[in-house]
């Protein structure tokens, strides 16, 4: 028994994911390609008739655009929309606005890939002078410090969304909406790691690609029926999670 429908959707390329830098938190746009992978996104959903209800996104930039161009896409830009930093990409801390090749060749791979995928080292905390810091952000104004991040590993973010994930994303699909959910690399590693029950070890080897929708059926435990979801083009998504593992080299 199918309890709700979930189609989590990474936005597509970014200017920086184009130029290979470490983005987190900043708030940067899609590049023309972005734009055109999440009007593919769009048709792919639209094609599948697997129409959303509702959309939560994060408060960056390239997550909402991709959301709004897959939906036009779709035609289903007038559904209701719901965002939160709680879906926010991880905070890369220092290493925001890095070149990740330039990173790799400075720290070498071992330091590199603890950096990029282990579950619980995050980067170096970044100063709140940095170029790169949201320390004056106003849509993080209301976090307390407590809540607001200066770096954060894998475990970071999935300690962060879980609280969104239950009060706001599951009372939608155990309302009997279709929801997309239209994130990032790491914040949906992080929710596919939980509902998918990865290990700590396990989840460094899944990447997520760009703008190809990934449809997962929930039973009544909030668990995926089959695991691993499925999505809606699997050969692209193959293709593209590979280029993802092997930015930097
Ligand atoms: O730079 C980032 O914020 C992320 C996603 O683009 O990169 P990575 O895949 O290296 O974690």
């Amino acid at each position: 028994m199918t309890v709700g429908t979930l189609v989590l959707l990474r936005h597509g390329e970014s200017e920086w994911n184009a130029k290979n830098l470490f983005t987190g938190w900043v708030d940067v746009d899609l590049n023309a390609k972005g734009e055109a992978e999440a009007r593919r996104g769009g048709e792919l959903l639209k094609e599948h008739g697997l129409l959303p209800d509702v959309v939560h996104t994060s408060v960056l930039r390239r997550a909402i655009r991709t959301s709004e161009l897959a939906l036009h896409a779709a035609d289903r830009h007038w559904i209701a929309v719901r965002r939160s930093w709680r879906l926010n990409e991880r905070h890369y801390g220092a290493l925001q606005g890095k070149n990740k090749k330039e990173t790799l060749d400075a720290y070498g791979e071992e330091q590199f890939m603890l950096w990029r995928r282990s579950y619980d080292t995050p980067p170096p905390p970044i100063e709140d002078g940095d170029e790169w810091s949201q320390s004056g952000d106003p849509r993080y104004a209301t976090l307390p410090p407590e809540l607001k991040p200066r770096t954060e590993c894998l475990k970071d973010v999935v300690a962060r969304m879980l609280p969104y994930w239950y009060d706001a994303i599951v009372p939608d699909l155990l309302a009997g909406r279709t929801v997309l959910v239209a994130a990032h690399g790491n914040s949906l590693r992080a929710l596919v790691k939980h509902l998918d029950q990865i290990s700590d070890e396990a989840i460094a080897k899944l990447n997520i690609p760009t703008g190809i929708p990934l449809r997962y059926d929930l039973g009544p435990d909030l668990r995926p029926t089959v695991a691993g979801g499925a999505y809606l083009d699997p050969e692209a998504a193959k293709e593209a999670a590979a280029a993802v593992a092997n930015q930097g080299k």
